[in-house]
């Protein structure tokens, strides 16, 4: 089984403003609303995928109802501890010419409700994956992912990290089973800036040696990159797409890798799946859609295939 745990889940308000001018109003030509949050994203790409999994996470308020209501019926299952005052934030996603992100805080989180989520995370089982993904509410330890991992280990749970920074680099002494920063990300860690899958390839490596089993370094519209546990570097291209909303890109290429490692494929293929998956996304309004996979799967097999004659 895999779990995954948001604890500032959001929803995300996507506007579609005609001009955007600070200081004036502005107006949106469309808005959709989404249940948002790298976790719940990963289980939305799961589900559609017809991968059970469980969402763990945090949630407050009318839009915390909104949230656990919508997985619901969106045939999610979802594990949350609801918080007695605040609300689930509202992140506002400006699509203008430039995408324009203004993420909010989040309610403020007693320590006996992260203790009630630990004792539900407490029943995951050997074998199983846990996807901690996602920024850490300011109100909890920094070290959250640390704490939770720390908790479980030696328990032979497969521990999946997406986290900006210092987060992912203290998660590594857990051993990942995989971690998955952008290329940005990675720039910010090593004091660089690779825009290439070709050029990550030594910051993955070093992430490896400090412990990650898989390391997955994405890069947006030129690809990704995989340095496996084997030592072996595979990169994978992109399939073109028209660009509509990138939100969520790494969250499915995570859930895809995962959901095709679980089933037994390769990595070569897990990768290829997972970037099928993140440009799937970036080519939908929300996560992606099954169908949408597919077609973006058969095309970028179908570069790929092209690229080696
Ligand atoms: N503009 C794009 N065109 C095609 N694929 C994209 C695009 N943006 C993202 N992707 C796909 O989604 C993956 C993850 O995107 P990226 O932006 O690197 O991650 P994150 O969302 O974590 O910052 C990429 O490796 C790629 O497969
Ligand atoms: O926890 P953070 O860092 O504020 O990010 C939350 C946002 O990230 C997402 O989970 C994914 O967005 P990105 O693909 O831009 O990282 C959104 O659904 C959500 O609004």
């Amino acid at each position: 089984m895999i779990y995954t745990v948001t604890l500032n889940p959001a929803i995300d308000y996507v506007m579609h403003p005609l001009t955007l001018d600070m200081g004036f109003t502005n107006r949106s030509s469309s808005e959709e609303i989404y249940c948002g949050g790298n976790g719940i994203n990963v289980s939305t790409l799961l589900n559609e995928l017809k991968v059970l999994n469980v969402a763990f996470g945090i949630a407050a308020g009318f839009t915390g109802e909104y949230l656990i209501n919508t997985l619901q019926k969106s045939g999610i299952s979802s594990n949350f501890v609801m918080l007695d005052h605040g609300f689930t934030r509202i992140n506002v996603k400006l699509n203008g010419i430039v995408m324009t992100m203004v993420n909010g805080m989040g309610p403020k989180i007693p320590e006996k409700k992260v203790d009630e989520l630990l004792e539900r995370i407490d029943c995951i089982q050997p074998g199983d994956t846990l996807v901690l993904t996602g920024s850490i509410p300011k109100s909890l330890p920094e070290n959250m992912y640390d704490i939770i991992m720390k908790r479980l280990a030696g328990r032979g749970i497969r521990f999946v990290v997406d986290a900006p920074g210092q987060l992912l680099m203290e998660a590594l002494a857990a051993k990942p089973f995989l971690i998955k920063p952008n290329n940005h990300e990675v720039g910010r860690i090593f004091d660089a800036r690779p825009e290439t899958p070709e050029e990550c390839i030594p910051f993955a490596e070093k992430l490896h040696e400090r412990g990650a089993q898989n390391v997955i370094v994405s890069c947006g519209s030129h690809g990704a990159l995989l340095y496996d546990n084997d030592c072996q570097v595979h990169t994978v291209p992109t399939a073109k797409i028209k660009l509509v909303n990138a939100t969520g890109a790494g969250d499915s290429m995570v859930a895809g890798f995962v959901a095709k490692c679980q089933e037994g494929a390769d990595y070569e293929t897990a990768l290829r799946f997972a970037s099928a998956c993140g440009t799937a996304t970036a080519a939908s309004r929300g996560i992606a859609k099954r169908a949408t996979i597919d077609k973006v799967y058969a095309r970028l097999n179908k570069i790929i295939e092209e690229q080696s004659n």
